[in-house]
């Protein structure tokens, strides 16, 4: 496994796996690797003749300090991680060899960035966007993996792809989940274990929702009860609790049981701060 740091060095690379015709697939993540990270990896793997992982904590995309300065860094397990996995890649750029000067580029992701986690997480979204770009343009990959868990990623990224025209099929893989169903996630590491007894609640809250729905409740009434659950745990705060039509993320008051539903027609998602760690989690429905 060879680390580059520049993309002078990885661009060169990887033009003489493109010249010999082998597949590119592109994993990238902010660090702090977990068995999710893994399963991205082990797909791309499977795919692609020629695997890269980005390691780049993107401070672009951080709408509060906080979070990027206690943004767990685990570089050296991280790279032990990736070499059993048999990754051939991996590239570990400084901030300044990504942003040399600071991007002033402007997104406009209309009605996917206006709700759930880019109503609260304002920038956010545009940060993604131009960090993914760069990414793209300097791998040139033909596949991209990115995790469920990050549903309006996904759906900003699929967008931005068919709007910029870039050469790249993306894959999207399941959400992988700690026992206890938990949605493994790196900022799970900054939980004291009071705190990681309690996260369990994201993934209880959603599938009680859903159930709940199936059973014939209003979405109302569900919202309703989900944030009285939250009120009642002071260590938990709950930002949003919200049914959405999966592709467009439009939020919608309720499903009808009666119309024949497609598979994963409607995600419920949720952002929840446990102690002053913000998750976040969904379930397809
Ligand atoms: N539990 C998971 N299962 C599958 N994919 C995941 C999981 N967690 C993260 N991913 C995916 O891994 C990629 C890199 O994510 P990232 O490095 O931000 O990790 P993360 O665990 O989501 O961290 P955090 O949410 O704490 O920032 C993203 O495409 C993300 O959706
Ligand atoms: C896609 C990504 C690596 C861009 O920084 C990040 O948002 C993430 O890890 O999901
Ligand atoms: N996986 C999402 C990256 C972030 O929270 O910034």
């Amino acid at each position: 496994m060879k680390i580059l740091h520049t993309k002078n060095e990885i661009n060169l690379k990887l033009l003489e796996h493109r010249n010999a015709s082998k597949s590119i697939g592109l994993v990238p993540t902010m660090g702090a690797l977990h068995e999710g990270h893994l399963s991205l990896v082990h797909k791309a793997k499977g795919h692609a003749d020629v695997v890269v992982v980005s390691i780049f904590v993107n401070p672009t995309q951080f709408n509060n300090p906080e979070d990027l300065e206690k943004y767990p860094r685990t570089v050296n397990e991280d790279l032990k991680m990736l070499e059993k996995s048999g990754v051939d890649y991996v590239f570990l750029p400084s901030v300044e060899e990504m942003y040399p000067q600071p991007s002033k580029l402007k997104f406009n992701f209309g009605d996917l960035e206006t709700t759930l986690e880019g109503a609260f997480r304002p920038g956010h979204f545009n940060g993604v966007g131009v960090v993914v770009s760069k990414l793209f343009h300097i791998i040139k990959p033909d596949v991209a993996y990115f995790g469920q868990k990050d549903l309006q990623q996904v759906a900003i990224i699929r967008r931005m792809v068919e709007d910029l025209s870039f050469d790249v099929n993306l894959e999207v893989v399941p959400t992988v989940r700690e026992e206890d169903g938990l949605a493994m996630s790196s900022r799970n590491r900054r939980l004291n274990s009071e705190e990681r007894k309690l996260s369990v609640m994201l993934y209880e809250s959603l599938v009680w929702a859903r159930n709940e729905l199936f059973a014939g409740c209003s979405w109302l009434e569900v919202q309703e009860k989900i944030s009285h659950k939250f009120n009642e745990e002071p260590l938990a705060k709950l930002e949003y609790f919200e049914l959405v039509k999966t592709k467009s993320l439009e939020v919608v008051s309720g499903i009808d049981l009666g119309s024949q539903l497609r598979a994963n027609e409607f995600s419920i998602c949720t952002a929840v701060y446990i102690g002053d760690v913000r998750l976040i989690d969904n379930l397809p429905i």
